[in-house]
């Protein structure tokens, strides 16, 4: 598709675009009067206004039934989160037993590695991404230590080629298929946190298999953005958070991913809790802990109903819309955004580099720009101007034009507030 970069063309690529109504179930932070534009859902996403009402329903709840809430409100708190397991897994390309709710991202995925980590002498080494996200740095770091293994023997980083910003499959094959024998574990970001990139997944969950290994994703930067098929991926593992592209709420619960050829593995060791325990009999008060079936077996305490009533409400939301049509204009605002980029930058004296994929096919909405001609007074100009983005060091700006909430109209109108920017 040809673009042009005037405000008529955008707004007629929004009069053509079926989920521009959706921007209307959201509530944008207004600078000088004017609603942003908004480009961190990467980050946290928009607050939508049916959350709200979620929340108030369990407040109310609570205030007219208290301990009755948990068996008789209209969504009643001791199952609520099974109300998750069909919208979610189709978000992700799960079954339904395969999904389910509980804590935060990190806690998830060490509580993950507990039953999929589990080294040998020979058998114990980590493929991860270089430069993952700090979160599961640490978290890698600190599980190889519990293991009483070391870190820089045990973690294995993929790395970039010199000059290049993206990391290559082939690369991720080969390092798997180097480390071979010794390989416990392969653990990716799916969509990096930084530069955007969407790795094949499928392949490289192949890969780590072909080689004996496990093989799990964080899909932070993934749920909600791109699309998943972690069932028919074979992928062991998964977990995300929902207050990004999700837009759930800030530092809100997680979702996990346990495919269903772990459900009912007896040897598979997991710290339990009560609200993993056989449903039926959960108020028994067992001594001897028995697993629901599926992925809500992992969970440990109950659950936090207040929060993940605005996560209920968004779901709902995605379940409304489906992926397929997400994505769709996922791709065509991601390339008029690149394709705005690319006008400005020929218009003023300076540089720009999106450093995330040019193929769709390996982005979700994304785009990290490296400012080679400017640096952090820019990047302060948009936000003074209403242009809500990130800084990530030494020198980058990622842009996330979530498709639920960002018209095309924004797009152009943050060309011409980048352009002033770098004029001025
Ligand atoms: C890739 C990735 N992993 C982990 C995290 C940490 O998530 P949490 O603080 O919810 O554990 C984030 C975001 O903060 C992330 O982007
Ligand atoms: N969760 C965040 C927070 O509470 C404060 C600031 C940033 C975050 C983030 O989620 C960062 C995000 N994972 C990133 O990709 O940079």
């Amino acid at each position: 598709m040809t673009f042009e970069n005037t405000k008529e063309f955008a707004q007629q690529l929004d009069a053509q675009d079926a989920l521009n109504k959706y921007r209307d179930e959201f509530i944008f932070p207004k600078v000088n009067d004017k609603n942003v534009i908004y480009f961190t859902g990467n980050s946290l996403g928009l607050q939508p206004k049916r959350a709200k009402s979620y929340v108030d329903e369990v407040m109310n709840d609570w205030a007219n039934l208290a301990v009755e809430g948990h068996f008789y409100a209209d969504k009643p708190w001791w199952d609520y989160q099974e109300r998750f397991a069909e919208p979610l897994s189709k978000i992700v390309g799960a079954l339904p037993s395969e999904v389910t709710v509980m804590n935060t991202l990190t806690v998830n995925l060490h509580l993950l590695m507990v039953s999929f980590y589990r080294p040998t002498k020979t058998r114990y080494k980590i493929i991860c991404e270089e430069k993952a996200f700090p979160s599961d740095q640490y978290m890698f770091q600190s599980q190889v230590h519990f293991h009483g293994y070391n870190p820089e023997d045990a973690i294995v980083e993929i790395k970039r080629r010199d000059g290049e910003h993206n990391i290559r499959t082939e690369d991720v094959l080969a390092k798997i298929e180097e480390v071979g024998d010794a390989l416990a574990l392969v653990l990716i970001g799916g969509v990096n946190y930084y530069t955007g990139q969407v790795f094949d997944m499928k392949t490289i969950t192949a890969a780590g298999h072909k080689a004996g290994a496990l093989v799990g994703w964080d899909l932070a930067h993934a749920a909600g953005n791109i699309k998943l098929e972690l069932h028919d991926w074979n992928v062991d593992f998964a977990a995300w958070c929902s207050y990004k592209y999700m837009n759930s709420g800030p530092g809100n619960a997680s979702g996990c991913f346990v495919h269903e050829k772990h459900h009912n593995n007896p040897e598979l060791p997991r710290f339990a809790g009560w609200w993993g325990h056989n449903k039926e009999r959960r108020f028994k008060m067992e001594p001897t802990f028995d697993p629901v079936h599926g992925a809500d077996g992992w969970q440990i305490s109950n659950l936090p109903v207040l929060s993940l009533a605005p996560y209920l409400a968004s779901v709902e939301m995605f379940d409304e819309i489906g992926m397929d049509a997400l994505i769709d204009k996922r791709d065509r605002i991601t390339s008029y955004l690149e394709f705005i980029l690319k006008e400005i930058d020929k218009e003023v004296d300076s540089s720009f580099e999106i450093i995330t994929p040019s193929n769709p096919l390996e982005r979700g909405c994304q785009l990290s720009v490296f400012l080679h001609g400017e640096g952090r007074a820019l990047f302060d100009y948009l936000m003074k101007n209403g242009v809500i983005t990130d800084w990530r060091e030494p020198n980058v700006i990622r842009l996330a034009p979530v498709p639920l909430y960002c018209s095309f109209e924004d797009m152009y109108n943050f060309g011409q507030i980048l352009k002033a920017g770098i004029i001025k």
